[in-house]
């Protein structure tokens, strides 16, 4: 008899699970906007993308095959417009509510309290009211000589070692700066040449961040998932936190007169908008938001460059006519440097350092998204790398062509051995405001000046002072590290294969 129960009941769920399918697939308010059936049917595909770093190439080929706006899962869109970047991320006014972040992806902090990435739209606004001042013009100047500080330890390793891993020694060189900035401590990664234990604990957890999005799609498969996690990954979660919190204690507790990321949030959070709880939770999230992103640009650049010799060359040049002295290079010389700039916006778009969307949901009662009413609930967001390498936006949109940026009457508008050939009107129809590596509206990035700083400086003064190749035979970068790369895996980020290179001191005479 219990035989005859337990199939009736495998029957019934089997029922059950193709009903969902067939609803999803045909009568789902989403059924009518394209993208592969599997996607469609249930949340499965998508998880496993995700899950296994695949879910940016996977969706690239969708919209690729499907166009601008497609399915990604029974309940989830994405889409590629410029407009949606507007509508899905910005501040729309009267009328509209907040796309709040998409709960799959947000957690609070060990403490309980959320740090300013993850927080709800009322705690996000007080919270960037008193973190904006450390991000201000008057700040960035006060944070300009850590920066300059930091670069000129690289320098002086790059110099020791003459070949390096610049994926970990850029990570080295950004983790220390803003570690200083946040804790008032730098982690010494530069100095002692490795990972800090605290540095080493988010790359390690990257992947384990992404398993656990995927898996909170499944409410059923998390009890199992608490039940097996061994208890150390626990204690390392707690060990990280606590750390940071101690750090922050530790620096607010000092009397100093340094203009850091925490100066400017307790001098301007006397009545304690921010709570203590709230600025720790925030801590983390400064040093981790800052540093990896940065590192990902000065890695994908220099990956660029030394695959187009023709474009390091050119930049290699500007540099070097464009200062009499290394110490001219500062945070307002470096903004004049023209195909500098293009340089990066290129690589901004040809290989974004957060490739993949940022998930936000369609506020109660809906909303319109590029001109079209979208359901209440629908978890929505625009993936920068399908963006970015869209037919529909850029003329070759898979040649790294730094030109585009630049106006088609400059001295620099002119190509070069590998590029495709172009004309003053080739790129006259790029749709460059589509290009948003910052993301836009309240939330976008809060210290893009300052991240824009440290890759213009810390890259100028590296070619100033080296000129780069790939490094080779048992030293050397092997064919797979000189791949594209966008043959990587992606967990929310890059995972970044080593990237070894050879820096050879220039002479004197190499400069004007
Ligand atoms: C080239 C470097 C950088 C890039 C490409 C970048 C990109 C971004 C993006 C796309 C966001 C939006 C994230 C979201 O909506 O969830 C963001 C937010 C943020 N970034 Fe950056 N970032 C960079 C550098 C930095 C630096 C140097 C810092 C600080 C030291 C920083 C701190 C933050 C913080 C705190 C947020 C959250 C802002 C908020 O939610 O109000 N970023 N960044």
């Amino acid at each position: 008899m219990a035989i005859v129960y337990a199939l009736w009941a495998f029957l019934l769920f089997v029922v059950y699970r193709v009903a969902i399918v067939v609803y999803n697939i045909w009568l789902h308010p989403l059924a009518k906007y394209p993208g592969p059936r599997f996607w469609a049917a249930s949340r499965l595909p998508y998880a496993i993308s995700l899950a296994t770093g695949g879910l940016v190439h996977d969706t690239w080929r969708i919209h690729e095959k499907y166009g601008k706006v497609v399915r990604l899962a029974p309940n989830e869109l994405s889409f590629v417009s410029k407009e949606a970047w507007h509508d899905i991320y910005g501040a729309r006014g009267r009328g509209h509510q907040e796309f709040e972040k998409n709960p799959a992806w947000i957690r609070r902090a060990p403490n309980g309290a959320w740090s300013i990435l993850d927080s709800p739209e009322d705690v996000h606004t007080r919270q960037r009211k008193i973190m904006n001042y450390a991000f201000s013009s008057a700040a960035l100047k006060t944070q300009e000589p850590y920066v300059q500080r930091y670069t000129s330890l690289l320098i002086e390793k790059v110099r020791e070692h003459g070949v390096l891993d610049v994926k970990d020694w850029y990570n080295f060189t950004t983790f220390d700066i803003t570690g200083d900035l946040t804790f008032g401590k730098s982690f010494q990664c530069l100095e002692k040449g490795k990972y800090h234990r605290w540095v080493a604990y988010l790359f390690a957890h990257l992947k384990a961040s992404c398993l656990l999005a995927s898996i909170t799609f499944y409410p059923s498969l998390m009890g199992i998932l608490w039940l097996v996690m061994p208890k150390s990954a626990f204690n390392e979660r707690l060990y990280h936190f606590k750390k940071a919190c101690q750090w922050v204690h530790r620096r607010l507790g000092t009397q100093t007169t340094r203009n850091d990321f925490m100066s400017y949030i307790s001098d301007n959070n006397k009545e304690m908008t921010m709570t203590m709880e709230e600025i720790e939770a925030c801590s983390g999230t400064l040093v981790i938001a800052g540093s990896e992103t940065s590192s990902t640009v000065l890695t994908s650049t220099t990956l660029n460059l030394l695959r187009q010799p023709d474009k390091l060359e050119k930049l290699t040049h500007e540099i070097r006519s464009s200062f009499e002295q290394e110490s001219d290079i500062d945070g307002v010389t470096v903004k004049n440097l023209e195909y500098l700039n293009a340089v990066f916006q290129e690589n901004f778009r040809f290989t974004p350092p957060v490739p993949c969307s940022i998930p936000r949901v369609v506020p109660p009662g809906g909303d319109t998204i590029d001109s079209q009413l979208y359901p209440g609930g629908t978890f929505v967001g625009l993936p920068q790398l399908p963006a970015y390498r869209s037919a529909d936006h850029f003329a070759f949109p898979n040649h790294f062509i730094p030109e585009r940026w630049l106006s088609p009457t400059s001295d620099l508008f002119k190509h070069t051995l590998s590029d495709p050939g172009f004309t003053k009107e080739t790129f006259a129809n790029d749709d460059k405001s589509v290009v948003q590596p910052f993301s836009v509206g309240p939330r976008q990035c809060i210290a893009q000046n300052l991240g824009q700083l440290e890759i213009r400086l810390i890259l100028t003064r590296l070619l100033w002072n080296f000129d780069i190749e790939f490094a080779s035979g048992d030293e050397g970068s092997s064919e797979e590290q000189k791949k594209p790369w966008t043959t990587q895996k992606t967990y929310g980020l890059w995972v970044k294969r080593p990237l070894k290179v050879r820096f050879v001191p220039v002479h004197e005479s190499k400069h004007n």
